[in-house]
């Protein structure tokens, strides 16, 4: 590192795992307790600014494109910087957690990016995140391939798809690091980690250190990343504008910054992701007292509704004046395990890419690798043989705010196998969550971190606007639980039922289920450590 070592030191509180030592050298977190050093207290101010925030909108303060940045939009001069070698084609992307199989599948997927998750993903134990980081690694310096004891084979292809890596959001905390006796941003742990380790690697490999950003709310968290990437680079001696860094647009407010986020990041940005279930998540949690948000079943909420509508043209067209890549979300159904159901889900996910290729997307998500095949030829269909749309400016898309919350059209009661379907999904996620698996299949669909979020606000908002009653809830909770107990005796009813009490039928709704939930059960610090 090019400037000295940090007076303060990250601790680290986990007992020694496989390899760990590979990743938790000294010099690395030394490194990571530089990053913390330096921002750990304006991720402690912009906490509490989205808090504010929150309490503001709740009490009825307008939600609007602001004021203060109209320049910002109106100056037509600026660009994003071009795209970094191994992003410029990006019609498929896959996403999933870095567990090793997984990391192998999806590198060999023929998906052009692959986006390794710590966040909706991956639930965070300890070997989970330190564990993805080796992965990673061990991807990078194409040393991963495996044999399974029933004698399957992992072994990377030639071509490979780019790697950018999705760090937990400011949110979250990293227990088993501790800094001036605090937890540290998990965000940084998981960003300098990768970085430390792997970002001269993949510039040596014609690449570079890429990253997702999740579940930002505004311009200063966009402003607060691209400072820690100008410091990371700093200290490894990076050429300043290496790093890229696409950032979701999956909250309500974000929505209404797009055009500041894109400037923020502008000389490491690699465009926006309309991040479709946190948005709905985010949308839900900020509007949720009041009755023009309340929605319906959840699938019920297509992204054809106007309001889903509004936020992904607005998105297509402030990326694409910008000279920004703007990449489509996930849709949720996953290939099944007969050929009804197989067919059923490519049918769904062809036409959600169809519009998204229509749209002006320059690409999109999918969640396994049997549905890169469906995107690709969307996208083909659209792209030919150019790498994306930028030059689709979409002028035509105007949107305004009233656009964006235009919910009213689409909102209304819950059908009881929709309140049925969200307990289930919510406390079946939860269980394989605490059991340390981020995403799951239930009932054709790929469930993660996000989507569970939706399911357990909605029971909230339910709840709160009287559409459904209590006792419904607490029965159809026995009989879920019962179920699932049925289902797996393994699984952790008791933390469950306890888990989705606190965070789905009190009152007060928790900002996010992951923190509560993190901090009573993954964390296992060891006895001895100094
Ligand atoms: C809201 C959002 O943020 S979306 C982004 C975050 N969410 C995700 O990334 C979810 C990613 N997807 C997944 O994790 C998985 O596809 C699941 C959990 C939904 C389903 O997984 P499974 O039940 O294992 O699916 P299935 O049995 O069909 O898998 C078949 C093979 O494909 C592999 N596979 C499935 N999904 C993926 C993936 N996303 N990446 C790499 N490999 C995958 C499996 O590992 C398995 O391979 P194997 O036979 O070598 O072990
Ligand atoms: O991260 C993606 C989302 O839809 O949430
Ligand atoms: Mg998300």
């Amino acid at each position: 590192m090019s400037t000295s070592a940090p007076t303060r030191h990250v601790r680290l509180l986990a007992a020694p795992g496989d390899r760990h030592d590979e990743i938790l050298t000294p010099a690395a977190l030394d490194f990571v307790g530089h990053l913390v050093d330096a921002f750990v207290g304006r991720r402690q101010d912009l906490l509490k600014e989205r808090r504010r925030q929150a309490i503001r909108l709740a009490a009825g303060a307008p939600l609007d494109f602001p004021l203060a940045t109209a320049a910002v939009r109106a100056d037509l001069s600026w660009r994003v910087a071009a795209p970094a070698p191994g992003l410029s084609d990006r019609r498929v992307e896959i996403t999933g957690p870095p567990d090793r199989r997984m990391t192998v599948n999806a590198l060999n997927s023929g998906a052009r990016v692959w986006m390794a998750d710590f966040e909706d993903a991956t639930s965070p134990t300890w070997d989970n995140v330190i564990g993805g980081q080796l992965n990673l690694l061990d991807a990078i310096e194409r040393r991963i391939d495996l044999t399974t004891e029933a004698g399957k084979e992992y072994r990377l292809g030639e071509r490979l798809a780019t790697i950018m890596v999705r760090p937990r959001g400011w949110h979250l905390t990293e227990e088993h690091l501790e800094f001036d006796g605090r937890p540290v941003p998990a965000s940084l742990v998981d960003f300098g980690l990768y970085f430390f380790h792997c970002a001269q690697r993949q510039i040596d490999a014609g690449y570079g250190p890429y990253f997702y950003l999740p579940k930002l709310e505004n311009r200063y968290e966009a402003r607060l990343w691209n400072d820690v990437f100008v410091l990371a680079q700093e200290l490894l001696g990076i050429p300043r504008g290496t790093v890229r860094a696409t950032v979701l647009i999956e909250t309500i407010t974000a929505a209404f910054e797009m055009e500041e986020i894109l400037y923020e990041l502008r000389e490491h940005s690699a465009g926006l992701n309309a991040g479709r279930w946190d948005y709905l998540f985010s949308l839900i949690k900020t509007f949720g007292h009041r009755t023009d948000f309340l929605l319906p079943d959840r699938s019920r909420v297509t992204m054809t509704a106007p309001f889903l509508r509004a936020y992904t043209e607005l998105l297509v067209r402030t990326c694409h004046r910008r000279g920004a890549h703007a990449i489509g979300g996930m849709a949720a159904h996953v290939p099944g395990r007969d050929l009804a159901a197989h067919d059923a889900a490519l049918a769904e996910v062809r036409l959600d890419k169809e519009r998204e290729a229509q749209d002006g997307f320059d690409g999109s998500w999918v969640a396994h690798p049997g549905l890169v095949p469906v995107c690709r030829e969307v996208f083909d269909g659209v792209l030919g043989d150019r790498p994306h749309q930028i030059e689709r400016t979409r002028d035509d898309a105007e949107v305004t705010a009233a656009d964006l919350l235009s919910v009213r059209r689409v909102s209304g009661p819950p059908t009881p196998e929709g309140v049925r379907t969200d307990i289930a999904v919510a406390l079946r996620y939860f269980d394989a969550w605490l059991r340390g698996q981020g995403a799951v299949a239930l009932y054709g669909l790929m469930e993660d971190a996000a989507t569970a979020e939706i399911a357990r606000v909605q029971i909230w908002q339910w709840l709160r606007h009287r559409v459904v009653d209590q006792e419904t809830v607490l029965r159809l909770l026995d009989d879920e639980l019962a179920a699932l107990g049925a289902e797996h005796p393994w699984a952790a009813l008791d933390e469950v039922r306890a888990l989705f009490e606190r965070t789905a039928l009190e009152p007060e709704l928790p900002l996010f289920f992951t923190p509560d939930a993190y901090t009573r059960h993954l964390v296992r610090h060891a006895e001895a450590a100094s």
